[in-house]
């Protein structure tokens, strides 16, 4: 990458060669990175560069001069302003191409492999109305309830339509929710003083059971009306099987607070997966794509290929979802999240469906794989899905030391991805493989499945 000495308002002519992690073109200016929004491989653009770091520049498209052919007209009317889509100007089969680079790009840039056994990126049939979960902020402004997703790097609300990537009923039962709202004079929440009520919503649709479940989340533990809201909600959403009350009354950007209160009907939210059943809880993390969750699953039980005698940890494993879907092939399964109701979720599920070699922990997988390694515990196969920030130094170390024979990592993050994979590989272990699944189509995310085996050498 070479040093960058273009100018601010600078005009320039250049291909552009890849997508970023956040969907934007990367173009190649005198063999300068230029970041064009909204750019597409194999075009050739006119930029005028708006902004010079050391090593890049952004720059925004004045002209199309070579267009590409997969550069198709974006659905979505509010597609530039709430950058969540950020794909949605390239057809489906280039997304995935363009999915499964952008993992072999991290991987070539933290790891020193010379090849990578990476397959096809898993795509979807529909790529549209997939996501089973949309959380909103609420706001009052000139006598409305206003509820939106905020603009891309922004508090800026952009007004909630039909959201193209969620199942109709989340968007349903939200904008019901926001009426409800309105027409009851419900406190809304102010972030500027932190006063008022109620500052998220959140609406959970189960795809199999049809089962929908909404979540105000709040800054006080009452609401004024609640008998009058629940009564109304409930009129309108017939799909609606649990209404709850999360408070949280921290200044904070996190949407949920640490107490819920079940305003009306069940607390948890029943969903099925192949033949397995799921309940969750509002807080308990829950895979967005059902319909992919079943592919991931699949390629998660191929590259853990248990034979009924192994030990398996299904380290940050939310409600358990994993590890049940893995169950028949282990002895014993030991599962851990920090999230309370996810462990409690996670035993429930497991006796739901007769899984009874199952234990479930309350606590970061860094610290008690660890200590269990410690006490001597030797696990055969670790699966671990971590938030985006990835494994951190002292689980990896944990992995090093206790050396299991295959390691399933999920991941949502290609960059931290292949940082701990080289970690990994440099502690002895092998990449066998790596597959790209499409749990978010028409934005820039991808998920991947990347299965590690001990081998010593840390070579593939
Ligand atoms: C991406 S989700 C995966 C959940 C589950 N495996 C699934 O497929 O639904 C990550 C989970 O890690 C949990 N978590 C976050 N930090 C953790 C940590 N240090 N140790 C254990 N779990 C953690 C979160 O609560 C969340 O449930």
């Amino acid at each position: 990458m070479s040093a960058v000495h273009l100018k601010k308002g600078e005009v320039i002519d250049l291909p552009i060669r890849r997508i970023g992690i956040n969907g934007e073109g990367i173009g190649f200016y005198k063999k300068q990175v230029v970041f064009v929004d909204g750019a597409v491989p194999g075009e050739y653009v006119s930029a005028r560069v708006t902004e010079v770091k050391k090593r890049f520049a952004k720059g925004k498209m004045l002209r199309l001069k070579k267009r590409s052919s997969h550069r198709v007209r974006p659905t979505c009317p509010v597609y530039r302003e709430c950058g969540g889509c950020r794909l949605q100007h390239i057809d489906y089969p280039m997304q995935l191409r363009l999915k499964r680079e952008l993992v072999e790009e991290a991987f070539s840039r933290y790891t020193s492999l010379d090849s990578l056994p990476i397959e096809e990126t898993v795509g979807m049939d529909r790529p549209r109305g997939y996501r089973n979960k949309a959380q909103l902020p609420v706001r009052w402004k000139s006598g409305k309830v206003r509820m939106g997703m905020y603009s891309a790097g922004s508090h800026r609300l952009i007004d909630y339509h039909d959201c193209e990537v969620q199942h109709p009923e989340t968007n349903a039962v939200l904008k019901a929710a926001r009426q409800v709202l309105e027409e009851l004079s419900i406190p809304i929440y102010d972030e500027r003083s932190h006063r008022g009520g109620v500052r998220h919503l959140v609406a959970r649709y189960a795809f199999d059971t049809g089962e929908a479940q909404l979540v105000v989340v709040s800054r006080d533990s009452r609401l004024p009306r609640e008998k009058a809201l629940v009564e109304a909600l409930i009129r309108r959403l017939p799909q609606l099987k649990g209404i709850i009350l999360n408070v949280n009354p921290h200044r904070t950007s996190v949407v949920f607070g640490e107490n819920s209160r079940v305003l009306w009907g069940k607390e948890k939210v029943t969903e099925r997966l192949g033949d397995r059943i799921y309940h969750l809880s509002a807080p308990a993390f829950f895979q967005l794509n059902p319909v992919q969750t079943e592919k991931l699953y699949d390629e998660v039980k191929k590259a853990a290929n248990l034979t009924g005698s192994e030990l398996l940890v299904d380290a940050y494993c939310g409600a358990g979802t994993i590890g049940v879907w893995l169950a028949e092939g282990a002895s014993k399964i030991v599962g851990m999240d920090t999230v309370p109701e996810a462990i409690r979720d996670a035993e429930y599920n497991a006796r739901q469906n007769g899984v009874k070699h199952a234990e479930y922990y309350l606590g970061a997988a860094e610290d008690l794989l660890s200590a269990w390694v410690d006490r001597g515990t030797e696990p055969d196969v670790v699966v671990a899905d971590p938030p985006r920030t990835g494994l951190g130094r002292p689980l990896i170390e944990t992995l090093t030391r206790v050396k299991v024979s295959r390691f399933v990592y999920v991941s949502c993050n290609p960059s931290t991805l292949a940082k701990d994979c080289d970690q990994l590989i440099r502690g002895g272990y092998s990449i066998k493989r790596v597959v790209p699944v499409d749990m978010f189509p028409q934005t820039s995310h991808v998920e991947s499945c990347t299965l590690l085996e001990w081998t010593g050498s840390g070579s593939n």
